[in-house]
């Protein structure tokens, strides 16, 4: 089972004492079965012991001690293994590249992150307490078959057979286990699609309706599932508790068909078969928590194999370091194919295209003609099927990818605004007022604690706030994927006229996709694409309205 092998591999306490301390429990345990049948045998000469109550008491706190040191020395080492796995799906996503979540699906990286590993950090405490039960068992079977050997042979005979076949009977369960883990998946998808789509749901009672209609499909199928898993442990447990009243009715029916001596130990031997039946009870109970925990598992093998799957073919993107920082990059018949994941199959280049240094590029072209693909190219998002991305004249090496993306601050059309500024470092209060003052968000947003003191704030003025951490990071490479279309016409200016021509002037690569065609003139070239292409014969790139010595127009070799 994948969950034991974890177990052995990951496991940092000695399995040698989690035995150890199952023994002691079990020893106790025996203890006071041993002194319960004595006192019996005394209170029924009127004699009470002292020294039996001490040993009673012994056993009592030996049993607590062994049992309570188990649980929390399990739990303790669950938590751990479970720790771990988080953290190496959480590396394993910022390592990934964009196809491959979503790939995987956002979903499913939520199932695995929340239910997945809550059901393994949930369930396998009942698995290490059913097995220190098996241990007990061990040694309470050994004290039976002291009493009787016949009596031990029956009993374990059968709970042996009993226990068979409710393993058998276990598979179907296990397959039902799985089936309700995929349903609720999928309704944990659905949950993302009413959340993410909130405004849009409640603008259209039509829409809500329809997605409640599918919501509520998926929700009966998790319903129907669950009542059926429920269904079939509520025959097993019905079974099980059978499968003990024979045990018990075994020893004084059965029992004495086969021996002759019997009746001399029939209460001590019954009295230890009632003790037997709380630990094979408890054991019983731990499949359903093991076959949870085996179901939770495979899922996060299954995921973290396919993130690591997708990360060990590309390579350690972030093993080899660019020999300084980047000055020129360009694209060399760079093409790309969304291949399967896209119906139309779209294709981007081949691409042929150069940014410099001190230079401001300006990227148009209609809906879909594949410009935030090509940013996703340039910046190393997606790797390309084919060609090759020039820095300072070097080609790319794949070990390379994550130091050139490091040279590169982006405000992507599908950006995500960190409260924090992660990875600024303590940024120059000066500049920070500065920035604030300029983009007029000086009254309204502050940086506290190398956090921006709120971002409940208009689209646009997100988007200012996303601009001014560009600037803090201060890098070689500055992509900005229509940053204007949500500004006013006073920042609009401010943006083409101050901000663009200083972060030239300071020698950055400036990138910019944009349609304001009235301050083309600010570009030192004008890249237009069409269908997947570099295509500046014709187009929406518009007249130099701003004045200034004009843009480069033309195909960039
Ligand atoms: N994640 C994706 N999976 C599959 N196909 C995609 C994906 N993203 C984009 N495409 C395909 O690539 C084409 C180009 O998309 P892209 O986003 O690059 O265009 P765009 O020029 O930026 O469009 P817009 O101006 O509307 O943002 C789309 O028509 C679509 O068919």
């Amino acid at each position: 089972m994948l969950i034991f092998s974890l177990f052995r591999r990951e496991a940092q306490v000695d399995p040698r004492a989690i035995l150890f301390l199952s023994a002691l429990a079990a020893a106790a345990t025996v203890m006071i079965l041993a002194v319960v049948n004595l006192a019996a045998e005394e209170a029924s000469r009127g004699e009470v012991s002292l020294r039996l109550v001490l040993l009673m008491v012994c056993g009592g706190l030996l049993l607590a001690l062994a049992t309570n040191r188990l649980t929390t020395a399990a739990a303790e080492e669950v938590e751990r293994i479970v720790e771990r796995r988080r953290v190496r799906i959480f590396e394993d996503i910022c390592r990934g590249d964009l196809k491959l979540i979503e790939s995987v699906g956002r979903g499913r990286l939520y199932t695995a992150i929340t239910q997945n590993l809550q059901s393994i950090s949930r369930n396998i405490p009942f698995v290490v307490i059913g097995l220190q039960q098996a241990v007990m068992l061990v040694f309470v079977g050994a004290y039976l078959a002291w009493l009787s050997l016949i009596a031990f042979a029956l009993f374990m005979g059968f709970a042996v057979l009993a226990m068979l076949v409710h393993l058998q009977r276990l598979r179907a369960v296990d397959r039902a286990t799985q089936q309700v883990a995929r349903e609720e998946t999928e309704l944990v998808g659905r949950l993302r699609d009413i959340l993410d789509g909130f405004k849009e749901v409640r603008m259209s009672g039509r829409r809500a309706d329809a997605l409640i209609a599918e919501a509520l499909l998926v929700s009966d199928q998790v319903r129907a599932a669950k009542v059926g898993l429920k269904g079939q442990w509520a025959k097993e447990f019905a079974a099980v508790q059978l499968a003990f009243y024979l045990l018990v009715g075994l020893m004084v029916f059965a029992v004495p068909l086969f021996t002759q001596n019997f009746h001399t130990v029939v209460m001590q031997a019954t009295t230890v078969a009632l003790f037997m039946i709380g630990p094979i009870g408890a054991l019983v109970q731990t499949i359903p928590s093991l076959s949870d925990s085996e179901a939770a598992m495979q899922e996060i093998e299954a995921l973290t194999s396919a993130l690591r799957r997708q990360i060990d073919g590309e390579l350690d993107e972030a093993r080899d370091p660019l020999p300084g920082p980047v000055r020129e990059i360009a694209l060399e018949a760079v093409s790309y194919s969304y291949g399967q994941a896209s119906r139309n199959d779209f294709r981007v280049g081949p691409l042929n295209a150069t940014f410099a240094a001190g230079q401001i590029s300006f990227i148009t072209g209609g809906n879909g003609s594949g410009k935030s693909t090509l940013l996703h190219l340039l910046t190393a998002l997606t790797p390309p099927d084919a060609g090759a991305i020039k820095v300072n004249g070097q080609a790319l090496a794949p070990t390379q990818r994550q130091a050139y993306r490091d040279n590169f601050s982006t405000v992507l059309s599908d950006y995500h605004l960190f409260r924090e500024l992660h990875g600024v470092g303590q940024p120059d209060a000066a500049r920070v007022a500065e920035l604030l003052e300029m983009l007029q968000l000086g009254g309204k947003v502050a940086i506290e604690n190398g956090a921006f003191s709120t971002t409940d704030l208009s689209q646009g003025q997100r988007k200012r706030l996303a601009l001014i951490v560009a600037e803090l990071e201060d890098k070689p490479v500055l992509v900005l994927d229509e940053w204007a279309a949500d500004q006013d016409p006073h920042f609009r200016r401010i943006f083409y006229e101050t901000l663009l021509p200083a972060l030239k002037a300071r020698g950055k690569i400036v990138i910019c996709v944009t349609h304001d065609d009235r301050w083309f003139g600010v570009a030192d070239q004008l890249l237009h694409m069409r269908d997947g292409q570099i295509d500046n014969q014709g187009g929406d790139q518009g007249d130099d309205k701003a004045g200034g010595p004009g843009p480069t127009v033309g195909r960039q070799d």
